[in-house]
């Protein structure tokens, strides 16, 4: 089996016309970049590999992961996390619930427990589980947001200029952890930027497509 992403002749179109053509394999731990004008399809290109293509995109060509075939599969069933620029957490939930909703299916309430608490240690955040996230500092919440969708664990990560709203000196520390995280559970990630230098650090290919 081949391990990675693969993106297997993708063209898409809106409303006929061609969007995006792409035809590439990310392997596990590598970092993808893609880079283009606004208006390109970068976030198209992504919505297409989470399944959630807004009516007038349509698709052909394969989305291997893992060597699934995970085209024609529901947003659900495709294990790819996807994360924003100023991904929200749900306000009115604390944060350890919010890290909850990320949770995969099944264990006690106790275990559950116990692997948010982890989490939240492993993010630097020990002892943060109730904590209201209005209360939270940006690079708090984009810590919480990170591991929400960690803790779903994908099989692949997408980045959709999820650094683009820190400041420098948290945008390096979160882009360490996202990265690290992919090398260490051995994940291909898409990465989103419009920052040269960003692509550049991630060390991996760049695409630029429009
Ligand atoms: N939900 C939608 N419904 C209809 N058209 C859309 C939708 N989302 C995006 N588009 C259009 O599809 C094209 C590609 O948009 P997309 O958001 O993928 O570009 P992008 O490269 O991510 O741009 P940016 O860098 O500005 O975020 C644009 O012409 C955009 O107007």
């Amino acid at each position: 089996m081949t391990t990675g992403l693969t993106l297997n002749s993708l063209a898409i179109s809106r409303h006929g016309a061609p969007l995006v053509q792409i035809d590439t394999h990310v392997p596990a731990g590598e970092v993808l970049s893609i880079m283009g004008p606004s208006g390109a399809g970068k976030s198209t290109l992504l919505a297409a590999l989470t399944g959630t293509l807004a009516d007038g995109f349509t698709m052909t060509g394969r989305v291997i992961l893992n060597g699934r075939d995970i085209t024609d599969l529901p947003t659900e069933q495709r294990r790819v996390g996807i994360l924003f620029q100023d991904d929200l957490l749900f306000p009115h939930l604390s944060v350890g619930e919010n890290l909850s909703f990320g949770l995969c299916a099944g264990g006690t309430r106790l275990q559950r427990k116990a692997r948010i608490i982890k989490a939240l240690n492993d993010i630097g955040l020990a002892g943060f589980f109730d904590r209201d996230p209005a209360n939270l500092s940006g690079g708090q919440k984009a810590r919480v947001a990170l591991m929400r969708m960690l803790l779903s664990e994908p099989e692949a990560l997408l980045l959709d200029e999820a650094f683009s709203g820190l400041d420098p000196e948290l945008r390096e520390q979160i882009r360490a952890l996202v990265f690290t995280r992919a090398r260490t559970r051995n994940l291909p990630v898409v990465m989103v930027t419009h920052d040269p230098a960003e692509a550049e650090a991630a060390g991996g290919p760049i695409l630029k497509i429009g």
